[in-house]
């Protein structure tokens, strides 16, 4: 007999786009979240939540502007893997794009702090619970 489904929990799913940027050493951008914020002074992938009527991708070529001030452009955006993982409130479901192209500086706009980091050394920096899958995944293939 197959096992009963699990009851239904009113945890929305939440899709949140994010990018690996990689520099021609073959660094990783990651960002340390701001006070004030959720999983504040955690390092993490840029991005943000996809907005109504958005696209994953037009929602991150949005956040890495906002967040970043460079420009992208969608061809750039190479769909490398995904998280999914259970949050208390809600469901994260977040596609992470390989970038290696840009246009402008990358800068800090919203985020505390920013590194570039070797994959095998990502493991030195305290990322969401969400993201430790992500890294293993980078390691592996850069
Ligand atoms: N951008 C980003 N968000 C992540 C990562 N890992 C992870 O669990 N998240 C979670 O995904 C959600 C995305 O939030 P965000 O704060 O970046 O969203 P946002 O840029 O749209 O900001 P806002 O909600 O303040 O407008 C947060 O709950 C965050 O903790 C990651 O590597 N990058
Ligand atoms: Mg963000």
């Amino acid at each position: 007999m197959s096992t009963p489904a699990a009851p239904p929990t009113d945890r929305p799913i939440v899709l949140v786009a994010a990018a690996a940027l990689i520099d021609v050493d073959g660094r990783v951008l990651i960002c340390q979240r701001p006070e004030g914020k959720s999983l504040a002074g955690l390092w993490e992938f840029p991005g943000g939540k996809v907005e109504k009527g958005e696209t994953p991708e037009e929602c991150l070529i949005r956040e890495l502007h906002e967040e970043l001030g460079i420009t992208v452009a969608q061809a750039c955006l190479a769909p490398f893997v995904f998280a999914s993982h259970t949050y208390e409130t809600f469901h994260l479901l977040m596609p992470l794009y390989l970038l290696r192209r840009w246009e402008g500086i990358v800068t800090a706009r919203e985020h505390k702090a920013m590194a570039w980091v070797k994959p095998d050394k990502l493991c030195d920096y305290e990322m969401p619970p969400a993201d430790i899958p992500l890294v293993a995944w980078l390691r592996d293939v850069l």
